[in-house]
């Protein structure tokens, strides 16, 4: 047992190291354009299945609430919440459905879609990311290395590994990062 937990906390360390270091430009410039869609009005609207449908609520409290520092609440909101939404949605159409119709009625351009994919093929987060070009938001992809994510996503976060835990745990740093970042560039500190 004291070698598996050992096991999981390296791996979990140098799959961080790895992604973060070839990461560095690309976090960045992702900081700098949600900093300047948020401070045009914009809003960030985040959706994912699973352990990535807590990390959608968990990013969009920190924007809407605070993460760092005392400032104005900015816009960011989870598509995985409201189950009177997403159990019509898949009950009358399909699973499938339930973040794409979300994007299509709350989008508008000039929005950014952060879809968080650990196989980078979960055909809900596909979908909303095709209807997220079609109505010209920016989309952001957090992904595993495999899967159509990366292909489809203006930008897009893939992190090098193929354990799902391990994924994820790159993805809500990654995250605290960019929220951090982009509180930084709109609050000048
Ligand atoms: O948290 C975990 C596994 O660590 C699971 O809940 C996981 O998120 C679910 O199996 C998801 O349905 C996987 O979907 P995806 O990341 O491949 O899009
Ligand atoms: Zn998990």
């Amino acid at each position: 047992m004291k070698n598996l937990i050992q096991q999981s906390v390296n791996d979990s360390i140098t799959v961080k190291k790895e992604f973060f270091s070839d990461n560095i430009e690309n976090i960045e410039s992702c900081a700098s354009i949600m900093a300047a869609a948020l401070k045009k009005g914009r809003k960030i609207l985040l959706f994912g299945n699973g352990g990535s449908a807590a990390d959608c609520q968990h990013i969009a409290a920190e924007f809407v609430n605070r993460f760092r520092m005392e400032r104005k609440p900015l816009a960011a909101i989870a598509l995985t919440t409201d189950t009177s939404v997403i159990t019509s949605i898949s009950n009358d159409y399909s699973y499938e459905d339930i973040f794409s119709k979300q994007i299509q009625a709350l989008g508008k351009k000039g929005d950014i879609a952060l879809g968080i994919s650990t196989s980078g093929n979960s055909p809900n987060i596909i979908k909303a990311v095709r209807q997220a070009k079609q109505m010209e938001i920016l989309s952001v992809g957090f992904s595993g290395n495999n899967g159509k994510l990366k292909q489809l996503t203006d930008i897009c976060f893939c992190v090098d590994c193929d354990t799902t835990a391990r994924i994820q745990e790159v993805h809500i740093l990654l995250a605290h990062i960019l929220c951090d970042l982009t509180e930084r560039i709109m609050f000048n500190e």
